[in-house]
């Protein structure tokens, strides 16, 4: 894969044309030895020389956004599906957005109707652990029902593949560390409740309907766009690293560690950060593995290594420079003491490697990311349902 859109887009289009897979190989052949003259980066890719229309719900939103970046940047077709909960239209880039619920069916069959796509990545959803404890049927509503009538037209318009977004939290609190995909899962909180039934479902529906189905099961995700054209604007955000940075920023007064009596080496929690941009590469590769005819997949996505909510707060406080105020407070309920990815089935499936598997660099990159915010985007929450 190339890292050059314009260029790549115009073999893909000779590739999409051709009558005969010959081209395919004929036109990657010779992309390759024109990227390999120049000296651009290339990555080796099952689905080299194709462009893949892609579909990606919450495209708006922090990680659908680094995703759409990433394929376009690679060359491939994308659109964003969003109803503007909680993403910004800015976020997208250059990709349309389709503007839409995943709960609603006919604006579904409308953009799939006619949007010529082979894959659908699924972003949108809920997403904080805490408020799925304090208001839980809002994420069965959101994460497993609008699942379920987004994989229903998935089969229906025939795509190929759908990709989603599944997380640590589905595992509960295994006994095991690190964590492997086949541990026993066991969600204490219905943030992972949910997004377990709406893995189940895909699995059976991919089954059933014969489309491919990739999920991937992140850790804890931070960091913004190495090229600093995105990164995470959710609001009333709750996660470590951005109320860190917000905190240290100036937008909040102070922050509280929640828990200091958990089994962790320093008794806070324990996390796998993982980079936005490796964790978007991940849908990549997993794309290109899908559409080229490999088998359906199901991936952790971390690096294999945890640091403690304390240890991120020091590097906060270390890269921003600013000593912001932190106090004690008490376990927030849903929250498992430790989550650490066995990453090795990502790796040898996808032969996904990371590249920014550094606590330093995702720290500085949301740094950056959050000066730049401050500099004055605005941020308020657009009113679409
Ligand atoms: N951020 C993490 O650390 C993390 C970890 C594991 C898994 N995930 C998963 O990754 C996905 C993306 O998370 P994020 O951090 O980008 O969150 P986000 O809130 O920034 O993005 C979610 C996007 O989905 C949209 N959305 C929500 N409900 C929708 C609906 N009914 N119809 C259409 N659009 C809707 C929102 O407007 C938003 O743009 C989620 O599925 C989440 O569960 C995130
Ligand atoms: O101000 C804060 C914010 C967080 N924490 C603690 O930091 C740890 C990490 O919390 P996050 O909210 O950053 O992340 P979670 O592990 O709760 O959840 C995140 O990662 C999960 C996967 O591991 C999910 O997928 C979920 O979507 C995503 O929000 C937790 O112990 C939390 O209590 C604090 O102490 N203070």
């Amino acid at each position: 894969m190339v890292g050059r859109r314009q260029s790549f887009l115009t073999w893909g289009d000779i590739v999409r044309d051709g009558p005969t897979g010959l081209e395919l190989h004929y036109v990657g052949a010779a992309a390759k030895v024109a990227c390999l003259l120049s000296g651009w980066h290339i990555q080796a890719s099952p689905y080299w020389g194709s462009i893949m229309r892609v579909l990606v719900t919450g495209g708006a939103g922090y990680i659908g956004s680094h995703i759409l970046f990433k394929l376009a940047d690679a060359g491939h077709e994308v659109a964003a599906y969003d109803n503007l909960y909680s993403g910004h239209r800015w976020a997208v880039g250059d990709a349309p957005l389709h503007q839409g619920d995943i709960n609603d069916q006919a604006r579904l069959d409308e953009v799939l109707g006619k949007g010529g796509f082979d894959a659908v990545i699924h972003c949108a959803a809920h997403i904080w652990v805490g408020e799925s404890v304090r208001d839980p049927l809002k994420y069965y509503r959101n994460n497993t029902a609008g699942a379920f009538t987004l994989f229903d037209a998935c089969a229906r318009h025939k795509l190929k593949a759908v990709v989603f977004s599944s997380t640590a939290a589905v595992y509960g609190e295994p006994l095991k560390q690190p964590i492997d995909e086949d541990v026993q899962k066991a969600p204490i909180n219905p943030y992972g409740a949910s997004k377990l039934m709406a893995e189940q479902a895909l699995i059976e529906a991919a089954g059933a309907y014969g489309f491919a189905y990739g999920i991937l099961r992140y850790f804890n995700v931070a960091g913004a766009d190495p090229k600093g054209r995105v990164g995470e604007a959710t609001p009333e955000n709750s996660h470590l690293i951005k109320v860190a940075c917000e905190t240290a920023i100036g937008k909040r007064p102070g922050m509280r560690i929640n828990g200091t009596d958990y089994p962790t080496p320093d008794g806070t929690c324990v996390r796998d950060f993982v980079h936005i941009d490796d964790l978007a590469a991940a849908h990549l590769a997993a794309l290109e593995h899908l559409l080229a005819g490999k088998p359906s997949l199901i991936a952790n996505c971390g690096y294999g290594h945890g640091y403690s909510v304390k240890e991120v707060l020091d590097t906060v406080q270390r890269i921003s420079g600013v000593m912001f105020p932190i106090e004690i407070g008490a376990r927030r309920p849903g929250d498992p003491p430790s989550l650490v990815a066995d990453a090795s089935r990502i790796g040898e499936l996808l032969g996904w490697t990371p590249h920014h598997d550094d606590l330093d660099e995702i720290v500085q990159s949301a740094w950056n990311w959050e000066r730049k915010l401050a500099g004055g985007r605005d941020l308020g929450r657009p009113t679409s349902s």
